[in-house]
């Protein structure tokens, strides 16, 4: 009977598998455009198996609709992965703690409080501080006519924007400077979320994790981790912090957690939740906004007569001002269009965080078990040629009078995601990348170095040790300074 009953189930296809490993050997470094290269011969739903985990992956908007808003209820939880369950105190965060009433409570509070559009716009001041320092600091390698660093200090950037905001201090100055806390970041987004052997393989996956260093780096990154984050937390609460400060995410936590009973019924937060919620913004906040100013500023380099225009429209606009302030934005239209086709094509998340399923439910005819994990591949259905014309090109005018947009309601273009999961930072992770973009271009035009052409530039991708998706070489230009 059981027989007969799990022959009528239809499960997606998939590549053939090994025994014990399942399809693990064929993901490769670049599992997005590994997983596409299958999906066009195996179709939109594909089973594989990481060890002894079922994936299912997603690669077309139509099947991306079925599990993101027709079945969302039924799979958006998070698997239990060791990596980050260990960083996130047990799962005490949003990002990567499994549905219930406690990740519930906690998204409430980030989307009300931490990144709502008023908090946005209380650290817009920070924002366009760092911004100006950039263009500063880029203008004393102009006056030398100095190649800069592009990748650099727009991570530099980036980083600085989210330390301030969640932690109100400042880099400069301070005990952890920005290549230190850089090397955090980067050094924590190599043990979280992806998958170790002890995930994959049962009984002998905890022993490859130890002989490959694993365990021993993700104690020593947990520690670093928690160390800093007991001492900024302590900083918060010493007595001399007054009100003039300017309140901070650390702030907006304590002031939840001291008045747990009033809020009771409404969000209860711990300092593990509050430790955890820094991780999540930690690794949600700094690569993503710096990733896309990169990639456009690439996308741009190789196609001068799209900077141009980019360039004019900012300069129309803004005349002698001498930098771009965040009320200009808005009237930036082609500006916006540049980081909507550069998220298109350069998802800083190519896939997105993986979901469980929670309950049996099908897609496109298949059924998709409870515990089987979900990824869905956001880069491969941004290139989906029965959605977008010559995907391959960056055309930002393809957003001309084109309603689609990220926020989650069109599933042909899901850079932040869809549903109960989709990134509540949008707002936030916008407004950083927007602000750098535009004032890059306002201030300076950009020459290529040494003679290089603009086919040389290096437009190969790499997850590097991470979720997101980076340029793989470093961008390197020269800026000529616009304003004397
Ligand atoms: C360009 C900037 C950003 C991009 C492209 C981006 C992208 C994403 C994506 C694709 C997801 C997964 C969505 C899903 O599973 O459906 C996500 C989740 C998340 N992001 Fe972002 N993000 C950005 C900026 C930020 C910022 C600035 C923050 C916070 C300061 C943030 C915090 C989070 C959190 C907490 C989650 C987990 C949500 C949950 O599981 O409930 N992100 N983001």
């Amino acid at each position: 009977k059981k027989l007969k009953k799990q022959n009528k189930q239809l499960l997606p296809p998939g590549p053939p598998k090994l025994p014990v490993l399942g399809n693990v050997h064929q993901i490769g470094e670049l599992p997005h455009q590994t997983l596409w290269k299958l999906s066009k011969k195996y179709g939109p739903v594909i089973l594989l198996k990481f060890g002894r985990i079922p994936v299912v992956i997603i690669s077309s908007a139509e099947t991306a609709r079925e599990v993101l808003k027709v079945h969302d209820l039924d799979c958006c939880s998070r698997p239990p992965l060791a990596g980050t369950r260990k960083l996130t105190y047990n799962y005490s965060d949003v990002a990567f703690s499994p549905y219930g009433e406690q990740w519930r409570q906690l998204r409430k509070l980030c989307v009300l409080e931490l990144f709502s559009l008023k908090r946005v716009h209380l650290f817009r001041f920070i924002r366009e501080e760092e911004v100006k320092m950039l263009m500063n600091s880029i203008s004393q390698s102009s006056s030398s006519a100095a190649p800069v660093d592009l990748s650099e200090k727009l991570f530099a950037l980036t980083g600085s924007i989210v330390f301030r905001m969640a932690y109100g201090k400042i880099f400069r100055g301070s005990n952890l400077d920005s290549t230190k806390f850089q090397e955090l970041v980067h050094a924590t987004e190599s043990v979280a979320g992806g998958f170790t052997a002890g995930d994959c393989l049962p009984y002998v996956g905890w022993i490859i994790d130890r002989l490959t260093g694993y365990h021993a780096k993700l104690e020593r990154v947990s520690h670093a981790l928690d160390t800093f984050f007991e001492e900024v937390i302590n900083e918060h609460l010493k007595p001399g912090r007054t009100k003039q400060d300017q309140e901070d995410i650390i702030d907006v936590m304590l002031k939840i957690e001291r008045n747990q009973t009033e809020y009771k019924s409404e969000a209860w937060v711990t300092k593990e939740n509050i430790k955890a919620i820094l991780l999540n913004i930690f690794l949600g906040g700094v690569d993503t906004s710096a990733i896309t100013v990169i990639w456009a500023m690439a996308e741009l380099s190789k196609k001068p007569r799209l900077m141009k225009k980019a360039q004019s429209e900012i300069r129309t606009c803004i005349g002698n001002k001498g930098r771009v302030t965040e009320s200009d934005i808005d009237q930036l239209q082609y500006l916006k269009m540049v980081i909507k086709e550069t998220m298109r094509l350069h998802p800083p998340a190519p896939m997105l965080l993986a979901r469980e399923a929670m309950s049996h439910f099908k897609v496109n005819g298949y059924d998709i078990h409870p515990k089987t994990l979900i990824q869905v591949n956001a880069w491969a259905i941004g290139r989906d040629p029965n959605y977008w014309k010559n995907p391959e090109e960056f055309v930002p005018e393809r957003f001309i009078d084109n309603s689609v947009d990220f926020r989650g309601q069109h599933f042909e273009y899901l850079p932040f995601g869809s549903g109960r999961r989709i990134c509540p930072g949008i707002n936030m992770g916008v407004a950083t990348s927007e602000l750098a973009l535009a004032n890059l271009l306002y201030c300076f035009d950009w020459k290529l170095p040494n003679g290089m052409k603009e086919d040389d530039i290096n437009m190969e991708e790499s997850t590097g040790v991470s979720l997101t998706l980076c340029k793989k070489t470093p961008l390197i230009l020269v800026p000529v300074n616009y304003l004397q």
